[in-house]
């Protein structure tokens, strides 16, 4: 750390350096970590534990019009695991090398965002401002592992009382000079196909074996699959602009389990498979048709180990004043922006499941995706101007008028 370094960068790279890592995060040195900085700021903060080891901390600068609905900056504490060997220096050292970049597991996803929204309010504090809304700020646990935390917090009665209007929450990064902002996500689903069937010898042709019923199952998925790669190849939106990954829906058989050995025919066969399904589609109808793949096929059934039943958009258009707001100020500060579905889940698919509208993004332009990648890295400079966009942003939209 030399001594000219910006304070901001000094507290990002200690952030970094706490350990909340998945699967066993330092989630209270987390919590003690963003309490001081909230007294240091002088917002209100305290931690709740829906779930004892879990803690989510939840902050609030207090606006001038209670009644009017507020804004949440959310921001995930954990981290995904690392392939130690895979890095060229310390994944928790936050080692910042000549050239600036500030190399840390949770440099990109999503600390960076956390801090943000952090020194943004302290740079509104600084210039004597208080918003019009009230802005909570939380902090919650366990994203990474399918958004748990977020799930305790937006069925508990402090989101109810928090009267949240809007929030913000993480994107990805971009190589190029522009921002990604996500105003919606596929639903997750995670399914296991369970087949059983008759057993016997392997050198013999038995008929409805688990395996063969399992085969004509996964062909049917398979065959989903390559429609919808060919949509993805030819599908263009009626802007011109060619479909995203976001835009479709994806299949793939992620996991295969059954057999004892190499001539005993086994009787259970079993297939899992990561399905995110597009907000163009209705999930009723998707799930009518997946449970359609096995119908034919006896003594087969499907288990959820993940599902999410809401695939709900926020509105990009003149009808939504938030996006409004926010597309007006990117471009007054010709911040170019790229509103996308993002292709897989994050906890902002719950706040939306909520009705409530939501962003993703994380500002990460000219920057390589490195989210769960060895050697995640987020230039200091980037991070400053990010700092510098989200002071303005969360200026212009905690203080927009009653709608
Ligand atoms: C169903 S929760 C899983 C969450 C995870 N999110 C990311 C960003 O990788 C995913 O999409 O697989
Ligand atoms: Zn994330
Ligand atoms: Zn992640």
């Amino acid at each position: 750390m030399s001594a000219n370094e910006h304070p901001a960068v000094t507290r990002f790279r200690e952030y970094l350096r706490i350990k909340t890592v998945q699967p066993n995060p330092d989630y209270e040195t987390c919590s003690k970590f963003l309490l001081r900085q909230a007294e240091e700021i002088g917002i209100s903060a305290k931690v709740i534990r829906y779930v004892p080891e879990k803690p989510v901390v939840l902050m609030t600068w207090e606006g001038r019009d209670p009644n009017l609905s507020t804004l949440l900056l959310n921001s995930h504490t954990d981290v995904v695991p690392v392939f130690e060997d895979q890095w060229n220096s310390d994944p928790f050292g936050a080692v910042k090398l000549e050239n600036g970049d500030i190399v840390a597991r949770g440099a990109q996803d999503m600390k960076c965002v956390g801090t943000s929204y952090l020194e943004a309010i302290r740079n509104l504090k600084a210039q004597g401002k208080q918003p019009l809304r009230t802005i909570h700020l939380s902090y919650v646990p366990d994203e990474e592992i399918g958004g748990a935390g977020m799930e305790h917090f937006i069925n508990s009665e402090d989101f109810t009382k928090f009267n949240i209007g809007f929030a913000l929450d993480e994107g990805i990064a971009n190589p190029k000079n522009a921002l990604k902002v996500f105003y919606g996500e596929r639903a997750p689903w995670w399914v296991n196909v369970i087949a059983r069937g008759n057993v016997g010898h392997g050198s013999m042709l038995i008929k409805d074996t688990a395996m063969s019923k399992l085969h004509r199952i996964i062909n049917r998925f398979m065959d989903f699959r390559a429609a919808q790669e060919r949509q993805l190849e030819i599908g263009v939106h009626h802007n011109g602009k060619p479909y995203a990954l976001g835009d479709v829906t994806s299949v793939n058989l992620t996991k295969l389990q059954a057999g004892v050995q190499h001539n005993v025919i086994p009787e259970e066969a079993i297939a899992g498979f990561d399905v995110r399904i597009s907000p163009s589609v209705d999930l009723n109808r998707f799930k009518q048709m997946m449970e359609g793949f096995i119908l034919c096929e006896s003594d087969t059934r499907i288990e959820y180990v993940q599902y999410f039943d809401s695939n709900d958009t926020t509105k990009i258009d003149d009808s939504n004043l938030w996006w409004v707001a926010f597309r007006d100020y990117c471009k007054e500060r010709d911040v170019e922006i790229e509103p996308e579905i993002f292709p897989a889940a994050t906890d902002s698919r719950q706040i939306r499941a909520k009705g409530i509208p939501a962003f993703g993004v994380s500002y990460l332009k000219n920057t390589p995706v490195l989210l769960h990648d060895h050697n995640e890295y987020l230039n200091e400079k980037v991070y400053l101007e990010g700092i510098d966009f989200y002071t303005g942003l969360i200026d212009r939209l905690a203080n927009l008028e009653s709608m």
